[in-house]
């Protein structure tokens, strides 16, 4: 099939415009659908010798420079040559042999000292190293590198991170000017909506992408989306029957929302419908005069026309604070943000306690240790921030609210136990969240200890240790014996390293509610890590739906402290009320604090009425055809390892063109509140095969609004999802025993047969349906035709009370038979 020029343009990975331009030059005029021949093709197989795979390398190593290689400079500087000595004695990993592999050459530069493989490779190298061992482990160890392409398609951490951190808010640009001095908080704040543009731009994950329409799948395949400077290169690009643009009425440049319909765009353009329509058409689009459009659809049409777009700013949100975008060279590295995560028992809080022990500052200052849900370490000069609550259910309460504050989880497997349900739990949790893992192997001072094979079973779940070719790294350790933490805090601090942590710490402060509670004394208190900027005692604060000026800040040694930059957990006093952790805290006025506050707090309410919608099978559909979901999480939890394996499998089976299912977690056991966290915080159905949610589940998933749905039949799951992506699934109902009474008397009349019944449990409607039962068998199953208390009709008759019963089209009625009352209700989540 004869390509057009956006799409060869795709193809050589340059502009169509590029492509127009060199076909210009050799006198063919070529608009952005026009059909590439053989001869066009070999003039621009001449001029695009190098392919769009030859570009990218290019592209990053100009990245690269600016940060990768500072990297490599510290790792040799600071770390690799003063630990030399003391690594080589150290650790396990001193006689591992040679692998050949890229990310133990990476990280090994940095832990044992052996940098001169790393030296002679760039920062390039090492990114692309990383990200080419992070394909058989998607999810772990990305290095967060902003402008990294490696790291973009493995796990997508960065941009995943932009989502959480800037999914739909507002923005402003903070860069150069603020540079110099953190006092001036508002100076560097400028409105500009080319960069509110441009921070929606750059985030292809982020929450506000446009709906995908059948349009967009076509033309965004040769997306250019800038069109602004086409003018100026001969502006009109007509092949194929288009008319010249008439300059007298019709505008040069027009503002286009994300989304417009096909009649009103040719309105902005000033054309008739049809010949937009007709312009869509060459395009190979077939559109109607009420069709949505998106706006790369409508850049590339009104190029055709030669007119300029732009991109009008979305809406404003009253109940937003307007997002500060940090120019690239006012970012600093910031400490990392540990989680430890792993099985119940596994020592999770015996290792934050060794790690706080022996490596907190306290002794240098003689601070008392206080509980404000994060607290800083330093090792040989570095601070690390660990998050105070163990487990994953902090993190992925944190995550369901739209916060993520982790960089580096740390796995604690004990050696003796092995891999357990909630470890299994804790890698997809992570994963699911795209932070790296790094394994602590602990308890090995115990004689059934059995570090292998823990490593062993980590494969399973694609987490393969360095040493063994992978690219995770494993530690051992003894939270009790104190052996490997060194080891433990500097594979951190490498990890963070390659993961270029950074902030801008000379702007307004933001950062995110970790705990928060009303003090009787000191009020509302909330801790707070601080993620980019710095928090100054004074500052004006608005955090969620609270507001107030911070009087005063505490750090975890209960110290008092006048600022907090990135990465630091203060404790803040000041807010007019409690916040929820996960809530976001921003610097601002107080004239906006006050007044977003208060919209939040309306939205708040509101929002509280209409419960936020999740994916469930039933609107599955709908949420396809919006645009919403192209990927379809799911929790899969079983009686028995078979059967989870067997349904996962099954259901990744299902091809559909719109829909890709995405496994999140799938293990053995009861449904339970984790899962319902997981499920949440992944917008992920669950569904569970011949189990059931337990208690807390159950009102867990209610308050969340999480679909679970409960099968017998493999068959039926499957049919059941297969069904909902495709606009199918039927309403489901399912039996609710409302009552059982006995048949004490029967009583004949001319007309009807009277069963005088004693309600024994829960009540009797005379709407329910009914099941007849004698000596166990279920004899009839009808409805109720009346229900009597002495002479009255009745609508219902509660437990311990005597009633009349008669049955629909049913006579047979005799003394002992229970009658069972049901009902049919829809299945909501259980
Ligand atoms: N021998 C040995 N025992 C350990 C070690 N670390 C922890 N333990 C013991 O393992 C048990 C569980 O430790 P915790 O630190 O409470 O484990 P946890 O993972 O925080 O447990 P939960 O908070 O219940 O999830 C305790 O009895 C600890 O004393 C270790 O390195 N060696």
């Amino acid at each position: 099939m004869t390509k057009r020029v956006y799409e060869v343009a795709k193809e050589y990975g340059v502009s169509a415009k590029n492509v127009i331009k060199v076909l210009g030059d050799h006198n063919i005029k070529a608009g952005n659908f026009t059909g590439i021949d053989d001869s066009m093709r070999a003039i621009l197989d001449k001029s695009f010798k190098e392919p769009k795979k030859a570009e990218k390398p290019a592209e990053q190593k100009k990245g690269m420079e600016g940060t990768g290689r500072k990297v490599n400079d510290n790792n040799r500087a600071k770390q690799a040559k003063p630990q030399e000595g003391q690594k080589q004695g150290n650790s396990h990993k001193q006689n591992r042999p040679e692998q050949g592999n890229n990310a133990k050459k990476q990280a090994q530069p940095a832990r044992n000292g052996n940098k001169n493989q790393q030296s002679g490779s760039s920062g390039q190298n090492h990114q692309n190293n990383r990200g080419q061992d992070n394909k058989k482990n998607a999810g772990q160890q990305n290095a967060k590198s902003s402008g990294n392409q490696n790291n973009r398609q493995n796990g997508n951490q960065q941009n995943k991170q932009n989502q959480q951190n800037n999914g739909g808010k507002r923005t402003k640009f903070f860069g150069r000017s603020s540079q110099n001095g953190d006092e001036g908080q508002n100076a560097g704040r400028s409105d500009n909506k080319k960069n509110k543009r441009n921070q929606n731009n750059n985030n292809p994950n982020g929450k506000n992408n446009r709906p995908h329409t059948l349009l967009s799948n076509v033309l965004n395949k040769g997306k250019n989306k800038n069109n602004k400077n086409n003018k100026k290169q001969g502006g009109h690009h007509d092949m194929g029957g288009g008319e010249p643009a008439k300059k007298k009425n019709y505008p040069t440049s027009i503002e286009l929302p994300e989304t417009i319909i096909v009649k009103d765009f040719a309105e902005k353009l000033g054309r008739e419908v049809g010949e937009v329509i007709k312009k869509l058409l060459m395009g190979g689009i077939m559109a109607t005069i009420n069709q949505e459009i998106d706006f790369e659809t409508a850049s590339l049409i009104a190029d055709e026309f030669g007119v300029t777009v732009t991109q009008e700013a979305p809406p404003e949100d009253p109940t937003e604070i307007e997002e500060i975008v940090d120019a690239p060279e006012t970012l600093k590295v910031r400490p990392p943000v540990v989680t430890i995560m792993g099985h119940v028992d596994h020592g999770k809080t015996s290792l934050l306690d060794a790690i706080r022990q022996t490596n907190v500052t306290s002794h240098e200052a003689g601070g008392i240790t206080q509980h404000i849900g994060a607290y800083q370490v330093r090792y040989n000069g570095k601070k690390i921030t660990f998050m105070d609550t163990p487990g994953h259910e902090a993190f992925t309460a944190m995550r369901a609210r739209g916060a993520q504050v982790t960089d580096i989880a740390v796995l604690v497997v004990a050696a003796d136990d092995g891999v357990m349900p909630q470890t299994v739990e804790s890698i997809n949790h992570a994963k699911s969240a795209g932070v790296p893992i790094i394994v602590a192997i602990n308890k090995i001072d115990k004689e059934s200890a059995n570090p292998e094979h823990v490593m062993q079973q980590l494969t399973e779940y694609g987490l393969i240790s360095e040493e063994w070719g992978g690219d995770t790294i494993m530690v051992p350790v003894s939270a009790h014996k104190k052996i490997g933490l060194d080891d433990l805090l500097e594979n951190i601090l490498v990890l963070a390293e390659v993961s270029e942590l950074k902030a801008n710490p000379n702007r307004p402060a933001q950062g995110v509610v970790i705990e928060a509670k009303l003090d009787k004394g000191r009020g509302p208190v909330a801790s707070v890590l601080i993620q980019k900027g710095t928090l100054h005692v004074g500052d004006t604060i608005i955090v969620g739906p609270c507001f107030g000026k911070v009087r005063a800040m505490n750090n975890e040694r209960g110290e008092r402290v006048k600022k907090a930059e990135p990465s630091i957990p203060v404790e803040i006093l000041g807010l007019n009320d409690v916040p929820e952790a996960g809530d976001i805290l921003d610097v601002t006025d107080e004239k906006t604090a006050r007044s977003v506050a208060e919209k939040r707090m309306e939205k708040k309410r509101s929002s509280a009425l209409h419960v936020n919608a999740k994916v469930t099978l039933d609107d599955l559909f709908n949420q396809i055809q919006q645009g919403e979901l192209k990927e379809l999480p799911l929790i899969i939890k079983g009686d028995v390892q078979g059967s989870v394996e067997a349904l996962s499998q099954s259901l990744l089976n299902i091809k559909s063109d719109e829909v890709r299912i995405a496994i999140v977690h799938a293990g053995v056991g009861a449904i339970s509140e984790s899962d319902i966290m997981l499920a949440s915080a992944s917008n992920a159905i669950i569904i569970g095969f011949n189990v059931r949610p337990d208690a807390a589940a159950r009102k867990a998933a209610e308050h969340d609004n999480v679909d679970m749905r409960m099968y017998r039949v493999i068959y039926d799951a499957i049919n059941d999802v297969e069904a909902a992506i495709k606009g199918m699934l039927e309403k489901k109902y399912e039996e609710h025993i409302i009552g059982r009474a006995e048949v004490r008397k029967v009583i004949t009349t001319p007309k009807v047969i009277v069963g005088g019944s004693y309600v024994k449990e829960g009540k009797i409607t005379n709407n329910a349906k009914i099941r007849l039962i004698r000596n166990g068998i279920v004899i009839h199953d009808g409805e109720i035709d009346g229900l009597r208390r002495f002479k009255d009709d009745v609508k219902e008759v509660a437990s311990g009370y005597e009633c009349g019963i008669t049955l629909e089209k049913y006579r047979d009625i005799k003394e002992g038979d229970e009658i069972e009352a049901y009902e049919m209700v829809e299945v909501a989540p259980e």
